[in-house]
């Protein structure tokens, strides 16, 4: 069995960072984002499911789901998240199920499941070990807003439809401080798998 370790932070506090570290040093990673992505493409159940509670106007002209538009609903009105939650996340568990059996088949010593939504979901059960990358907000809102050109209402916005980063960090079985520089952030990812006995290099 491959040792599975759940990679959770916040919006923006830089999981896609370290999981390019990680790739870079040949360990699997699946990202929930991708497969909730995968999830809602055309003609898979949960598209259906999205269209019959948001209705019609969700749709782009092409008729895919309009990621800015639904954004711009859940972000803002929790009833309707945990609606779009309740949808789209037994396909994403099903779909990262699916990509544990297949790394452990293959021998592979370590899987990363990156799922921004790891404590909030309650799905630490899938996962041996978390690590969580940590910003302060202000760093958070930052980046955030930079990465996509997003105003200050709508980047706190987002932000706050997650459980705070610091109760995210009492969680947590190790973290990862990404306020400092990606050199500092790397060396702490090395240290922390190396402490369970991953001894890893970058390629
Ligand atoms: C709302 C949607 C359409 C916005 O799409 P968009 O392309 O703008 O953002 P993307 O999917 O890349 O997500 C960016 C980040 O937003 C945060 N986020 C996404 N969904 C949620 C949610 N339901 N609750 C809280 N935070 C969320 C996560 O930190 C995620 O990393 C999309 O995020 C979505 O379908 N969300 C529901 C599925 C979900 O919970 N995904 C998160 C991991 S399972
Ligand atoms: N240590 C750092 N120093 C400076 N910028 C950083 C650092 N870490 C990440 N960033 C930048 O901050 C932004 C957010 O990082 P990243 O995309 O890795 O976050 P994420 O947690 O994967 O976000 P999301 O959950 O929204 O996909 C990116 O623009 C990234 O380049």
């Amino acid at each position: 069995m491959s040792l599975v370790i759940g990679l959770t932070g916040g919006i923006a506090s830089g999981k896609s960072t370290v999981s390019n570290m990680l790739k870079e040093m040949n360990i699997t990673v699946v990202d929930a984002d991708v497969e909730a992505r995968l999830a809602v493409d055309k003609g898979e159940p949960a598209y259906q499911k999205i269209i019959a509670e948001f209705g019609q106007d969700i749709l782009l002209e092409n008729g895919e789901i309009d990621r800015q538009k639904l954004g711009a609903i859940i972000f803002y009105q929790e009833e309707k998240r945990q609606l779009l939650n309740q949808i789209v996340h037994p396909e994403v568990r099903k779909r990262m199920m699916e990509k544990i059996q297949k790394a452990s088949e293959n021998q592979e010593e370590v899987i990363i499941l990156d799922i921004p939504l790891l404590f909030e979901s309650k799905l630490t059960f899938m996962v041996e070990k978390t690590i969580l990358v940590y910003v302060d907000r202000e760093t958070q809102l930052k980046r955030l807003m930079q990465r996509n050109q997003l105003s200050e209402a709508d980047a706190q916005a987002r932000v706050n439809s997650q459980m705070p980063l610091a109760e995210k960090v009492k969680l947590a079985n190790a973290v990862i401080d990404n306020n400092g520089s990606i050199e500092e952030t790397k060396k702490q990812l090395i240290e922390i798998l190396a402490g369970w006995g991953i001894q890893k290099t970058y390629q």
